[in-house]
């Protein structure tokens, strides 16, 4: 079986066979840094994640790059309305953003590019582009010749007709066409602006995953991904300016995530109908959040909800629970069972069915029903009292392998009170009196485990949080 991914470029699934045997080369647009994310704006930093971690354990070597746009319109906005400047406003933000997706189990790209980092590149990319007879320039803008590019379209299957006729020329405009877009903006009074052969300004939205795809990746690469909203025109303006100066497709698989919707219409920060994660983690375990996110089918749309959201804690606590079962028992009983071939088969089944599912477009929501039959296999296992050490181990490490594709983890983070660890404690007084040191020191590490120190005194034990 081969994975297969849906590509928006052909409107089908396609198998996957990357430029290079072996090798990935991915790039998918981040976010513009001028507020906390939302909810919505978390859903392509899961989704593609699992689609990293998925052609990892595979085998492929994944070359992931996300880029952080650090100056625009809405950045210069936010600057002025806070009394700072846009370079504060961004690092603030994407020190956020990290902290936002690491708690729901993101893991960094292999390089997060930043525009203000890379304007040579961007300036460069614009001055071949206007040699090459694709941009002019117009009163220190620089647009692009949309007209000029054969395949303007193709990506969101809009015929270049149908969408001329769809725009106008605003007042004011001075682009010759309304198709034609910024590649480079002249700088108005006070703003943030960098020298240009075109006078002081800065990049277009567009240009700036153009520049640094071809700076980190090369010229074509094989997955590009974003949320379903950035198809047009961000994504069809990505492959024009792209194609125009490398004579090469831009990338082979175009993937687009679903919205994450509420009451049925796109959570958005305009709209202003949006849930920050930095505030839902605080009331829920980001694992949750994930984990109500993997539910659905990526390319599917969800109506968020409070409901769903706790659905999805009943179902994770599921599998959560039958892990937990395996993990006792495994620690308290001995090796007893005779059977264990035949559930060491079913268990690898249980690992090829997930595999299947995940190989059809990343099917995450078939995936965890895999996980599911599993959980329900493991309680009936568990019903007799002769278990194999063996399978037991078995099930324990599947499900931390299959869960870990998914980028959850089995076990809630619970963090120790001040009575725990104080119980603990005595416990541990307790042990020693007894002359218990195994289990004494077995306690020391459980709570070292945690960063809890313990310094033996005169006076007693004392601990603190490290
Ligand atoms: N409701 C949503 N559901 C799924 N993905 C979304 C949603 N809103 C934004 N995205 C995606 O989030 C990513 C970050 O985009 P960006 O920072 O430009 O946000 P945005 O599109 O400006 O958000 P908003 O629409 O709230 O203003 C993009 O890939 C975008 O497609
Ligand atoms: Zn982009």
């Amino acid at each position: 079986m081969s994975l297969v991914i849906y590509n928006t470029l052909t409107r089908q699934k396609e198998v996957f066979k990357p430029l290079e045997e072996g090798k990935v080369k991915m790039y998918v647009c981040g976010p513009t840094v001028y507020n906390y994310i939302h909810i919505g704006n978390a859903r392509p930093a899961i989704v593609f994640d699992t689609v990293r971690r998925y052609l990892e354990y595979r085998g492929y070597d994944v070359n992931f790059i996300s880029n952080f746009t650090d100056v625009d319109d809405k950045l210069i906005r936010t600057a002025k309305e806070l009394g700072t400047d846009v370079p504060t406003v961004a690092e603030r933000f994407i020190n956020s953003y990290h902290e936002d997706v690491c708690a729901l189990g993101v893991q960094e790209a292999d390089y997060h590019p930043r525009v203000t980092e890379t304007m040579p590149e961007i300036i460069d990319f614009i001055s071949k582009l206007v040699e090459k007879g694709y941009a002019y320039e117009a009163k220190g803008d620089v647009y692009f010749k949309t007209r000029a590019f054969d395949g303007y379209g193709k990506l969101s299957h809009q015929s270049i007709d149908d969408l001329r006729s769809g725009a106008r020329i605003e007042v004011g405009d001075i682009k010759k066409d309304p198709l034609d877009f910024a590649l480079w903006k002249s700088a108005k009074e006070g703003e943030i602006s960098w020298e240009s052969p075109w006078g002081k300004g800065r990049p277009g939205w567009h240009i700036e995953c153009s520049a640094m795809a071809k700076k980190y990746l090369g010229d074509s690469i094989d997955i590009h991904g974003g949320g379903q909203d950035l198809t047009f025109p961000h994504h069809e303006n990505e492959i024009a300016q792209s194609e125009a100066l490398n004579e090469a497709p831009m990338a082979k698989y175009w993937m687009h995530n679903g919205y994450i919707n509420i009451n049925n219409e796109k959570m958005s920060k305009s709209l202003g109908n949006f849930v920050l994660v930095h505030d839902m983690i605080k009331e829920f375990d980001p694992q949750v959040i994930r984990f109500f996110m993997m539910a659905v089918h990526y390319r599917n749309p969800i109506n968020f909800s409070n409901e769903l959201l706790q659905s999805a804690e009943v179902s994770l606590n599921r599998i959560r629970t039958a892990y937990g079962n395996l993990k006792h028992r495994l620690e308290v009983s001995a090796d007893l069972a005779s059977d264990a071939e035949q559930w060491n088969e079913k268990i690898e089944q249980f690992k090829q069915s997930f595999i299947t599912e995940m190989d059809d477009d990343f099917n995450t929501a078939n995936a965890i029903a895999v996980l599911f039959d599993m959980a329900r296999e493991a309680n009936v296992y568990l019903q007799s009292e002769n278990t194999s050490t063996a399978v037991l181990a078995k099930f324990i490490g599947l499900f931390e392998e299959l869960a870990g594709v998914l980028g959850l983890t089995l076990t809630e983070e619970k963090e120790l009170l001040d009575e725990d660890i104080e119980a603990l404690i005595e416990e541990r007084n307790n042990a020693r009196r007894e002359r218990n040191f195994a289990r004494a020191d077995e306690i020391r590490d459980q709570l070292r485990d945690l960063n809890i120190v313990l310094e033996d005194t005169p006076q007693g034990v004392r601990w603190k949080r490290q």
